[in-house]
């Protein structure tokens, strides 16, 4: 008789849990006592006015900012001391507000780069032809989701602003992240490319947690499903996007001095996410 098989680890149900992040900048706390929840599959946004500490919050879950209190877990695993080059090879990929893609590289070699240098076996990765037309025809296909294959020999310094934030996101994916950070994603893009955008990450697997940092409160009405909303370096309110941007508190720190939207959305996200509690100005708060 053969042994039964042991029952295999539950998957982490969490893909980031950050808990009571503070990061100070001399007397400044840009990030005060944040705690946060995000499910496998978020699709969770982070709005709030100008220097509210949503790019400092990105900062610290990439690990390019240490934090002076709390912890980061990423699908269980404790994180908060990780560099950042190991964060993001566990599956943590980032998109910054600037393009970061190598100017004189072609769009492609751009992308290859990023899927290279993830790949657990970055030597055979390039001298075995198998692998490296692998990694080639994956490249090609994260360009043509984000409507760059057309442009892929062109150098990554040719292109306009947003087809090059396009690019970021293409090499952002293509080592398939399970948290994908992104800080203003729409910021400079056309309209073409703001669907284009919206098409792509709307596509995503529902394994990998999107955070995404958006002053744009319609992109975020068409994307996230749960929101939280930092004022100081502090959660205000954090839950439905719907809820969230219903309160008053909401309104008059933040929505009504958005110039991008008049009205709340009457969206509730990209997968119209399930009812829950909206968590209100704590210290710390938890959204999903
Ligand atoms: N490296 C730094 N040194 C000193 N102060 C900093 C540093 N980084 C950020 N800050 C300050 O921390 C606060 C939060 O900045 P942060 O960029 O995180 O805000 P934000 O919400 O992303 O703003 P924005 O919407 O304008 O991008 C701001 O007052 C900012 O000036």
């Amino acid at each position: 008789m053969t042994p039964s098989a042991a029952p295999a680890a539950a998957p982490a149900a969490t893909a980031l849990e950050l808990t009571g992040l503070t990061r100070r900048f001399g007397s400044l706390t840009a990030v005060d006592g944040v705690g946060l929840d995000l499910p496998v599959g978020a699709r969770h946004a982070l709005i709030g006015p100008n220097g509210a500490g949503k790019t400092t919050l990105l900062n610290l879950i990439a690990g390019t900012e240490r934090p002076d209190e709390g912890t980061i877990a990423f699908l269980g695993r404790d994180v908060t001391r990780t560099a950042p080059a190991r964060r993001s090879r566990l599956g943590i990929a980032r998109s910054f507000q600037q393009p970061t893609a190598v100017p004189d590289l072609t769009v492609l070699d751009n992308v290859l780069l990023a899927a290279w240098q993830h790949h657990p076996d970055r030597r055979g990765a390039w001298r075995r032809t198998a692998r490296r037309e692998r990694l080639v025809a994956t490249a090609g296909e994260r360009l043509a989701d984000v409507g760059l294959a057309g442009v892929a020999d062109r150098p990554a310094g040719s292109l306009s602003h947003g087809q090059r934030r396009l690019l970021d996101l293409a090499a952002a994916l293509v080592a398939r992240p399970r948290a994908l950070l992104l800080d203003e994603p729409a910021a400079g893009l056309t309209d073409r490319d703001v669907v284009r955008l919206l098409d792509v990450l709307g596509a995503l697997d529902d394994d990998i947690a999107v955070l995404l940092v958006e002053h744009n409160t319609e992109v975020v009405a068409r994307l996230a499903r749960t929101v939280t909303v930092l004022v100081t370096g502090r959660v205000l309110a954090s839950g439905p996007v719907r809820e969230v941007f219903e309160l008053p508190e909401v309104r008059s720190a933040y929505l009504d001095a958005a110039t991008t939207s008049d009205t709340p959305p009457a969206g509730d996200g990209a997968g119209g996410g399930a009812a829950q509690g909206v968590a209100k100005a704590h210290d710390s708060g938890t959204g999903r």
